[in-house]
């Protein structure tokens, strides 16, 4: 199994700079941790930026929409521009409408939060639960009536989540056969500033497995993921780099895309994931300790 070249010295910085014209970023464990961002990030997107690199950012985190994440990126002084921004929620609200093609009649039940919601209402579609505070309230099965409409589930990252969302997904799911379910990514943990708290995937699990059933994914490293990206972006895929924390979405994504791909560290992945026996099958080109160390190419 082949090693990742372990970058250290400004040279090959520099030379990754001459090699690549766009730089793909993820963005949880890469440029922040929650909101708190990583230092050297803004040095570094600049110098990207000062030599006309095209940049783009593709997270998994369906919390945000791609003009929320926008003022997220201002409120941190990355600059960042919405058409750069590239999100699970909206790859999961593009699938909904342009690969299912989910009847205009046909509602969405959501598990998630606004972020999802507002890449559904983009793109058109209707949908129900999300953050509504009714579906807060404890689940009774005896006075439930789903809603003949809904012809979808999508989950996504859920901070609120509870029994009473997870029983009337069950409920559309189960009860429908023809009931898409759609998750948004499959992130096991989401590096937060105060340590790992249980990711996207981890909110999917428990229905999973009562359904037994998995759901259809659209974040990295799904195709569709990376087709969103390649309907607004014209770019080489050999002259392009994604960079990114977590082996089996980011470095995947960018492999399975034909791209090079530079793993971080100051993510999810640890050292022991890409040297010795532990080592995964997943192998990035290039791996360095931080993004702020693209600060030796200046
Ligand atoms: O859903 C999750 O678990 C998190 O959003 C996860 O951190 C993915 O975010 P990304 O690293 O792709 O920006
Ligand atoms: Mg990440």
């Amino acid at each position: 199994m082949t090693a990742p070249a372990r970058l250290s010295i400004a040279s090959e910085y520099a030379a990754l700079l001459v090699q690549f014209d766009t730089w793909m970023f993820d963005c949880d464990g890469v440029l922040w941790h929650g909101d708190r961002l990583i230092p050297g990030v803004i040095e570094v997107l600049a110098l990207l930026r000062k030599n006309d690199k095209k940049v783009v950012f593709v997270t998994n985190n369906a919390t945000k929409s791609r003009r929320s994440y926008k003022g997220k990126f201002d409120a941190l002084g990355v600059e960042a521009h919405v058409d750069e921004i590239f999100g699970s929620a909206y790859a999961a609200a593009v699938y909904l409408s342009s690969v299912a093609q989910l009847p205009k009649d046909k509602k969405v039940y959501v598990i998630g939060q606004a972020g999802l919601e507002e890449e559904l209402h983009e793109e058109g579609i209707a949908f129900l639960g999300g953050t509504d505070p009714a579906d807060a309230l404890p689940f009774d099965a005896a006075s439930f009536t789903p809603d003949p409409n809904v012809g979808a589930v999508v989950c996504g990252l859920d901070t609120a989540i509870s029994y009473a969302k997870y029983s009337k997904a069950f409920t559309y799911l189960s009860t429908n056969p023809d009931c898409l379910f759609v998750a948004t990514n499959e992130d096991s943990t989401y590096p937060s500033a105060h340590g790992l708290l249980p990711g996207a995937g981890a909110i999917s699990a428990p229905l999973r497995y009562a359904l037994g059933r998995d759901p259809v994914c659209t974040g990295k490293p799904a195709k569709v993921m990376l087709d969103c990206v390649k309907a607004k972006v014209n770019y080489d895929p050999k002259r392009t780099i994604m960079v990114g924390d977590r082996l089996n979405t980011d470095i995947l994504f960018g492999k399975a895309g034909g791209l090079a791909t530079l793993l971080v560290l100051t993510g999810i992945t640890q050292e022991a994931e890409i040297n010795g026996p532990g080592a995964s099958h997943i192998v990035p080109d290039y791996v360095t300790q931080s993004l702020a160390d693209l600060r030796a190419a200046a």
